[in-house]
């Protein structure tokens, strides 16, 4: 008796795990049949695995080759590409215009939801998805970007882009321009949110919160996959219990520095004008909270230092592999003034070359290549053309739509002509840098000022030699979120000839 108990129950046993695999497996079956032919996107071209699973895109993102592995799935399947079950890629113009400024909202996908400060309960401008809380922080935040503002902001930028130029020659050998220009910015940066310097510029490390930054983007890459595999997820967090909890601690002392930072700026009374200067003016009528103006201003660090810094090395990568336009750029910036003090935000403004120069890097590379993602509207939109359901995530991949012979002729070329209207044939709308839009770049005036900025005074006072000639700029890159850019080692000489 007591034997055949353990048999049935055995059985049981057996007949039960079975169930479960059939189970899961038909699931897996059906899953499969639905998404390649009964889903709403079944219609969209793109590989097959990436349309019945998250596997492929996530392999993709981790990798950190994410951007060129769409723009290949673009060169193969066209404009319009299912990447993922649930989510589409265009590289198209007109899928900037009808995502980013459509008349029906294309909210942000909830990618944006892991931000930093998000753990205390706090969104920035940058992760806010509600459209209506969203523009009542931009409207707030706008004065601090307005032109009267940035008028006023400039002395302050200029001290530490003169510091900058002035340290070039004396820095070794091995010292990498990359890195030197996200010391750059970041000063810049953390001189207009904060009110103090980071004083990256002359430290010969780079700085410790900056690490921290593009620790936290890596973080919200996985936070991103984990997202798409809810089960495996927790089983993922619960192994890397140590290392997220590390990652979480440095977001958060990070975070701790931010609120310490503007509350110092807060109770010193500062004739600088920096960020805060517009922004304290109404703080308490408006109701803004210490804790909401360090998530902000952190997140104007995060977005507004390395962003620029990638459009200075791709600018100036690009330069030195071609030389004739760096010629070109050198007789305009040399012409264009008679001393270095001559060169400021309103008389860097007519040197046209420069800018095509500056626009041509950031096609080419675009400064912030993740794919920015939005949600379809209850109802569905079309895109480009093609009706998509409501709940449908979608992007414009910005390096793609750069990078497409159907929108770029000799798209892998520096060209900064394309930019004069010298070279017929180009759809100059496909590449958007700063996105468009009620979530567009707010600090754009401000970035091309920088750029403008830094390149004139750099190149009016130094010529610059490329070391390390087998640098592959896309060849060498990684994305996570950001660009992990290459190494570039330069040689500074004090400038010989006067290019006229
Ligand atoms: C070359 C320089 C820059 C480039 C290429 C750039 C690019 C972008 C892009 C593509 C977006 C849209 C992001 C998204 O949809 O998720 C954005 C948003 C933003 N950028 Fe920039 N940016 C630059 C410089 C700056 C600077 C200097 C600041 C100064 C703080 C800044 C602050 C911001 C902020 C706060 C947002 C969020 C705006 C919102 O959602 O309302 N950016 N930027």
């Amino acid at each position: 008796m007591h034997q055949l108990s353990v048999l049935w129950a055995g059985e049981l046993w057996a007949y039960s795990a079975l169930l479960f695999a059939i189970a899961t497996v038909s699931s897996v079956v059906v899953n499969i049949i639905y998404n390649l032919n009964y889903h709403p996107l079944a219609r969209i071209p793109g590989p097959k695995l990436a349309a019945v699973s998250n596997v492929p895109y996530s392999y993709w993102f981790l990798g950190g080759r994410q951007p060129f592995k769409i723009h290949d799935l673009h060169l193969k399947y066209g404009p319009i590409v299912r990447v993922a079950p649930n989510e589409v890629s265009f590289n198209t113009a007109a899928s900037w215009k009808d995502i980013y400024t459509n008349r029906k909202t294309f909210i942000k996908s909830d990618f944006y939801d892991g931000g930093s400060f998000a753990g205390r309960g706090v969104h920035s401008i940058v992760s806010e998805r509600q459209p209506q809380v969203h523009a009542e922080m931009r409207h707030y935040l706008s004065s601090a970007f307005s032109d009267r503002a940035l008028n006023e902001q400039e002395d302050l930028i200029a001290q530490s882009v003169d510091k900058f130029v002035n340290l070039l020659p004396q820095r070794p050998r091995d010292w990498d321009l990359t890195k030197g220009y996200e010391m750059l910015t970041f000063d810049i940066i953390g001189d207009l949110a904060f009110g103090e310097s980071f004083g990256a510029i002359e430290s010969p490390e780079p700085h410790p919160w900056i690490a921290v930054i593009l620790g936290a983007l890596k973080q919200g890459a996985l936070v991103d996959v984990l997202k798409r595999f809810p089960t495996a997820g927790k089983i993922i967090k619960f192994v890397l219990h140590y290392q997220i909890k590390k990652l979480t601690a440095e977001t958060g002392s990070n975070e701790e520095m931010a609120i310490e930072l503007v509350e110092r700026r807060i109770t010193r009374d500062s004739p600088r004008k920096d960020f805060l200067t517009r922004l304290l003016e109404d703080r308490v009528e408006k109701g803004v909270s210490v804790l909401q103006l360090a998530a902000h201003t952190s997140d104007f660090v995060i977005a507004g230092s390395e962003t620029t810094a990638t459009a200075l090395a791709t600018a100036t990568y690009y330069l030195l592999r071609n030389p004739e336009i760096m010629r070109k750029l050198q007789g305009e910036v040399r012409s264009s003034f008679n001393s270095y003090d001559e060169i400021n935000g309103k008389s860097t403004q007519r040197l046209r070359y420069m800018k095509a120069v500056m626009l041509e890097a950031m096609r080419i590379y675009p400064p912030l290549p993740f794919a920015t993602p939005r949600v379809v509207p209850l109802g569905g939109e079309s895109v480009d053309g093609h009706f998509l359901p409501g709940g449908t995530i979608v992007y414009t991949s910005p390096y793609s739509a750069s990078m497409d012979p159907a929108n770029f002729q000799d798209p892998t070329r520096f060209i900064p002509e394309r930019w004069l209207g010298e070279k017929s044939g180009d759809i100059l709308d496909a590449t958007q840098p700063f996105s468009l839009g009620s979530r567009g770049c707010i600090g754009k005036s401000l970035g091309l000022l920088e750029l403008r900025l830094i390149m004139a005074k750099v190149i009016w006072k130094y010529d610059l030699e490329l070391i390390d000639r087998s640098i592959d700029w896309h060849g060498d890159s990684q994305m996570q979120t950001l660009w992990q850019k290459p190494k570039m080692r330069v040689k500074v000489r004090e400038r010989t000839v006067d290019v006229k």
